[in-house]
């Protein structure tokens, strides 16, 4: 089975119990060492690509054969920034509505960050987004949980129905970036590697504020939305 065989060379593990922490001992290095973990979910219709692309960024190369996923596949990539190390854990999940449902609710639990995907040669996987944002809106993911917007199979030409300006208009309208990309095309793997990386960049830009904002009332901690929304991520 594809998903299995991704599980052996891509790094795919079973889904964590959701109680997973966003802070863990990575027995890789130093024990004093605690490696930061940034959880991000990968959304959007059936056979856009979601698994490609989360194979292309966590294993570097393009699945010759994937099957359609079922409740969640599990990847994960170490990577640095600013001399820290931090492991982005990408949660590729199923579009099929069968083998989602009883998911969808770890997938947006402590979620840090947001990729719906669309089909740039589908209109219908554009359209769909729509649900997809308001599915989302509706695990009340917080509104400083960073989400992008990527156009895939920009390798096929000759089939593009998604115009960029439509889905540049609509990234603008819903306060995304759009990146348009191919998991299968290898000169685009930068792109693709720039999608998780100005997440991660993103995300560590605004955690670090957040520790520092951090305010106690009433002996809950509140965090100042000013600082959350703020960061230094160049993109
Ligand atoms: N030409 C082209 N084909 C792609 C690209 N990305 C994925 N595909 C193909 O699209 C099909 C679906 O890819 P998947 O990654 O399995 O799609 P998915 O979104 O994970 O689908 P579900 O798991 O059912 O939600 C496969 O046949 C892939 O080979 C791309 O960038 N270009
Ligand atoms: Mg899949």
């Amino acid at each position: 089975m594809a998903n299995e065989s991704l599980a052996n060379g891509g790094g795919t593990r079973n889904p964590r119990p959701s109680s997973l922490s966003s802070l863990e001992l990575d027995s890789s290095l130093d024990h004093s060492v605690q490696t930061r973990i940034f959880k991000i979910i990968v959304i959007g219709d059936s056979n856009v690509g979601k698994t490609c692309l989360s194979f292309r960024f966590t294993g570097g190369s393009f699945p010759e054969k994937t099957e359609a996923t079922i409740g969640v596949d599990f990847r994960e990539k170490t990577v640095e920034i600013e001399g820290e190390k931090i492991k982005v854990q990408v949660w590729d999940t199923a579009g099929q509505e069968r083998f989602r449902k009883s998911m969808v609710e770890h997938y947006y639990r402590n979620v840090h960050a947001v990729v719906f995907v669309y089909d740039v040669t589908k209109m219908a996987s554009f359209e769909n987004l729509k649900t997809w944002i308001q599915e989302c809106n509706g695990h009340h993911v917080s509104p400083v949980v960073p989400r992008v917007l990527v156009g895939n199979k920009c390798d096929l030409v000759g089939q593009i129905q998604v115009p960029s300006n439509t889905a540049l208009k609509f990234a603008d309208s819903h306060n995304m970036l759009l990146f348009e990309t191919s998991a299968k095309d290898s000169k685009e793997s930068q792109n693709v590697e720039s999608i998780f990386m100005c997440l991660a960049c993103r995300l560590k830009a605004q955690k670090s504020l957040l520790y520092r904002d951090v305010e106690r009332q009433d002996g809950k901690v509140k965090l100042s939305q000013e600082s959350a929304s703020k960061n230094s991520c160049p993109c």
